[in-house]
């Protein structure tokens, strides 16, 4: 037993000294090894093994295109280019007819207004072939987290998720050079050719889609097809062709822009009366330029930086409108009324109950934008991302909007649109009645000298309404009007000059009481 007992002792002492001898050797081998690198050596080895099991599991590869990237604001270039190749390969795919065999089509207008441009649907499947590679292209969506994402404003807002779009390129691992290589090169160069081919000038609107406009990012859209040129826009010729040239050359000055270090943007600020042709001039300048517009609802863009959104996702080539920039928001003279604002509570002794509808109407609206947000949407780091884009803002009165506002840099250009004058009235003859020359001209001409009408009224006047109308009846009709005008403007004058004789009627009392107060 003892013999036993101490044998088995000595067995086990002599076990854990050759373990742990053993041990010794491999940490002092594995130490060689990585002397010599050769642990590298294993690891490709092994990493290598792996990937040819997995191919033999699973043989397919995949890349995918998503259309917001990371925290990327804008719509991926790559996936719109990607969206435009599928496309064409579901209109061109052979064996399926049209459609290509593919069930469930998305349908979006088409620039020939007869045709929809079809794409497939969600969670549909299209083949392509590249030099003999077969490939799948799978279009995905998953729901968006709900408080990321810039589509998820403007899809309806709280509450509601906007959906992530991609589109998954699926290929086997013995075409991985040929794909990952060549054939995706080849995808975004043929859509970007697609989206040249294909290209409508679009209008653009901040509003959410109800349904008749296709949502494309934050904005929804319908096809631009303003017929207004410049051609027959009612305006002094000399001030026509000085809008014209300007715009000319800021669509060729790319080189130029880039030398003098400004961004390639150019603001026009567009004031005047209603009726005098503010929004007519901005289809001409986007017919001229062959931009898209972008009409930004000012009042339904809730932060700055939801505007600030908006303006990434716009394109270059384009026109971002601001339409009656003073009624869209309080943007106007802030500043100003800051600075008087304890003057004027004294002065003019404001009701509590005035104060309180005050208050009450700014929280009415649930817009946040504010000045500094405009401003900085126009002139700030971000205004140049992009390059190429025309900035209009429109209002009837100029003289409410604040000096940092539409100082150039910002707005560069001010173009005034006024009452119709003589030259305006017979180029819209010409246009409208196609004369060059009448009798009636010279009473048109007289009583426009002496009255304001906008270019709006003298056109809709001049616009026959009946099978049986012609220039002559037109023109009387116009002479009609311009004689009510007067007569109404006189009227209005002697009005106004009685009122105004009472107030100061009114105030030489006032004061008279104040010297008597102050006399007492
Ligand atoms: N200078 C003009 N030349 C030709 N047509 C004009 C001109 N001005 C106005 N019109 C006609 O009058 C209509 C109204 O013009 P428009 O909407 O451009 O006015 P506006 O200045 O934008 O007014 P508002 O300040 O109310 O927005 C248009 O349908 C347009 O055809
Ligand atoms: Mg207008």
């Amino acid at each position: 037993m003892e013999a036993s007992s101490s044998s088995s002792l000595w067995g086990g002492l002599n076990s854990g000294i050759v373990l742990s001898l053993l041990a010794v050797a491999w940490t002092m081998l594995w130490q060689a090894l990585q002397g010599l690198q050769l642990h590298h050596f294993f690891d490709r080895h092994s990493r290598r093994l792996s990937r040819r099991l997995a191919a033999i599991l699973d043989p397919d590869l995949t890349v995918t295109i998503a259309e917001y990237n990371g925290g990327r604001m804008r719509r991926s270039d790559a996936y719109k280019e990607a969206k435009a190749y599928l496309e064409r390969a579901t209109r061109e795919a052979r064996g399926g007819g049209a459609g290509g065999g593919v069930r469930h089509l998305r349908a979006e207008p088409d620039k020939d207004p007869d045709r929809v441009l079809l794409s497939m649907d969600d969670d549909e499947e299209i083949t392509d072939e590249f030099r003999g590679a077969v490939v799948t292209w799978r279009a995905c969506t998953a729901p968006q987290r709900e408080d990321t994402g810039p589509a998820y404003f403007w899809r309806g807002g709280a509450g509601q998720r906007a959906e992530r779009r991609s589109y998954k390129l699926l290929f086997s691992e013995r075409h991985r050079d040929l794909v990952l290589g060549e054939y995706l090169t080849h995808v975004r160069r043929e859509g970007r050719a697609v989206m040249v081919k294909n290209r409508q000038r679009k209008l653009f609107t901040n509003i959410s889609g109800d349904g008749s406009w296709d949502s494309d990012g934050v904005w929804s859209h319908v096809v631009f097809e303003h017929p207004k040129t410049f051609a027959t826009l009612a305006m002094d010729p000399a001030k026509k062709k000085e809008v014209m040239d300007d715009l000319d050359a800021f669509r060729n000055g790319k080189d130029y822009y880039a030398r003098v270090g400004k961004a390639w943007k150019r603001g026009y600020l567009l004031y005047g009366p209603p009726g005098t042709g503010k929004s007519t001039m901005i289809a001409a300048m986007a017919n001229h330029l062959d931009y898209d517009v972008y009409d930004i609802e000012l009042t339904s863009v809730r932060t700055n930086t939801d505007l600030r959104k908006l303006f990434i996702e716009t394109t270059s080539k384009s026109i971002i409108v601001i339409e009656d920039i003073d009624c869209s928001l309080d943007l106007t003279g802030k500043r100003k009324r800051k600075k008087k604002k304890k003057e004027e509570e004294e002065e003019e002794g404001k009701k509590d109950g005035d104060k309180e509808k005050e208050d009450d109407s700014n929280k009415a609206g649930s817009s946040k934008v504010t000045l500094s947000g405009v401003l900085n949407f126009i002139d700030g780091l971000w205004s140049a991302c992009g390059g190429e884009r025309i900035i209009v803002f429109t209002t009837n009165h100029v003289e409410k909007l604040d000096p940092a506002l539409i100082r150039r840099g910002r707005m560069d250009k001010h173009i005034e649109m006024s009452y119709c004058c003589v030259e305006s009235f017979k180029f819209l003859a010409k246009v409208y009645l196609d004369v060059d020359d009448h009798p009636r001209f010279d009473a048109v001409a007289a009583l426009l000298r002496e009255v304001d009408m906008t270019p709006a009224d003298v056109a809709e006047n001049m616009t026959p309404k009946a099978p049986g109308e012609n220039a002559d009846s037109c023109l009387a009709a116009l002479v009609e009007a311009l004689e009510k005008a007067k007569v109404d403007a006189a009227l209005a004058k002697k009005k106004k000059a009685k009122g105004n004789k009472e107030d100061a009627g009114a105030a030489d009392d006032e004061d008279e009481e104040e010297e008597e107060e102050e006399e007492e």
